[in-house]
């Protein structure tokens, strides 16, 4: 087996002619070099493209220092954060650690229980949360780059007054971690001001290409997973998609191949998995394309399906609705584990035919005759393989659909790298809520509702 993820549109090649792909080279080569020589729009935010080979080395130790620390006096870490402040993190702990990570025992686990919140405003997740939490030692990681950000504010303002009230002011502040822009913000000057020990998200680096910095760093050092490893096969796929010719460039086929069939009419990509320890991940990548293409009234538009459970929901849509979709499947190949399942004596369940075969192989059946079904019905079916769910490999998946992206942006002609049109709904938030500086905004905005 090479070690590697690996990228396959064979199933597709009844929707995309070889002269297609071949064509498409030189309109890869060239958003691919306007990337790496830094010459297009955003390119002051590219400093995600060498981050697995350049980055702070003292700052990445501190990490690994302070996730012993959280696992030696926290039972509960609480990651306050949201969009690309919160989806790396969340991604890789699930995809890295038991699938039931909060609920196993202490001595199987080893590191805290986990919880993420932030990201909504909703009280009754909080006050949940207050409950989860109990009396118990917690630990609280704020990360924002901007340091501005409604949903995390809030919840950052509750738990740290529970924090003091638990421990005084001084032992609350040796619990807060803050992730956050190294000058500027509230939360900088919070930090600063409470002496909270913090991490820096690079200026050049955005929210949602951020997993590899201390955003997601330090939660996943808290969790157990190795961050070397992690940062090691982030390092081997960006080798791959700098060097490689388009021909052998996985990151740039899968872009090349996506934008070929958008120009085909095909408006939506479906990430579908196997193993629902994928689903942050495709929350992720959603983030990483809605923001990066949504824009200028163009782009792809992001959907995923966690299967099998979806065929049983949206698999008659996939199979036989308005023909706008093309879908992408992650297949883990090799399974963490291995059950079999067993011979009845009296075959009621009608399974018998099925004893001696592992649950994975069903699944992997059920994959299998999935792509076969979809393509059957017309959806373009395009598959990334990766080898087994380990560090070294999520890091390449992180890195190979980070390039993939920006070459995929620049591709279609937006500016990957900013998300003018999320300040839409926080301009009129702020003017409901009645913030300073709104007030033109709130009579208008009051008169429509
Ligand atoms: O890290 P923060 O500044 O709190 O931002 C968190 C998230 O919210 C913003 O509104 C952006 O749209 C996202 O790109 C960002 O990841």
């Amino acid at each position: 087996m090479e070690n590697k993820c690996k990228f396959d549109y064979s199933k597709a090649v009844k929707f995309i002619r070889d002269e297609e792909t071949a064509s498409f080279e030189q309109i890869a080569n060239s958003a691919k070099e306007v990337l790496t020589s830094k010459n297009g729009q955003g390119n002051d935010f590219l400093g995600w493209v060498d981050l697995p080979v350049n980055y702070d080395k003292e700052e990445f130790a501190r990490i690994k220092k302070a996730a012993k620390k959280i696992q030696g006096d926290s039972k509960v870490l609480l990651v306050i954060g949201i969009g690309g402040s919160y989806l790396g993190a969340r991604a890789a702990i699930e995809f890295l650690r038991h699938g039931f990570y909060n609920n196993i025992t202490e001595q199987q686990r080893k590191t805290p229980e986990i919880y993420y919140v932030g990201n909504s405003i909703s009280s009754n997740y909080i006050q949940g949360l207050i409950d989860v939490v109990g009396d118990r030692d917690f630990s609280v990681n704020i990360i924002s780059k901007s340091g501005t950000t409604t949903e995390p504010a809030i919840s950052f303002r509750i738990f740290k007054e529970i924090l003091e009230k638990k421990y005084g002011r001084k032992e609350a502040a040796k619990r807060i971690y803050a992730t956050t822009d190294k000058a500027k913000g509230a939360l900088k000057n919070l930090s600063d001001e409470e002496g909270y020990e913090t991490f820096v998200v690079p200026d050049d680096v955005g929210g949602r290409f951020s997993v590899l910095t201390a955003v997601g760093l330090l939660p996943i050092a808290v969790s157990g997973a190795d961050i070397d490893q992690l940062m090691e096969g982030a390092a081997s796929e960006r080798k791959r998609a700098l060097a490689l010719p388009y021909e052998e460039n996985d990151a740039l086929k899968y872009a090349a191949v996506r934008n070929i069939l958008h120009r085909k009419g095909k408006s939506v990509e479906i990430l579908a998995n196997y193993e629902p320890s994928l689903h942050y991940l495709a929350e992720w990548w959603k983030q990483l394309f809605g923001e990066s293409e949504g824009k200028d009234q163009k782009g792809i538009f992001p959907a995923s399906v966690d299967l099998t459970t979806d065929l049983h929901s949206m698999g008659q849509f996939i199979q036989d609705g308005s023909r706008i979709m093309f879908e992408t499947v992650l297949n883990i190949e090799q399974s963490k584990v291995s059950l079999e399942l067993k011979e009845e004596p009296v075959d009621l369940d009608g399974l018998n035919y099925l004893a001696g075969k592992t649950v994975d192989f069903v699944n992997k059946s059920a994959m299998n005759g999935t792509i076969l079904a979809h393509t059957d019905g017309n959806v373009p079916n395009l598959r990334i393989d990766i080898p087994e769910q380990n560090e070294f490999y999520l890091g390449q998946l992180f890195y190979f659909f980070e390039f993939a992206c920006g070459v995929s942006g620049y591709i279609s002609g937006v500016n990957p790298f900013n998300q003018p049109g999320v300040e839409s709904y926080k301009k009129n938030m702020f003017a409901l809520l009645g913030k300073q500086g709104y007030e033109k905004e709130r009579e208008e905005l009051q008169k429509r509702l």
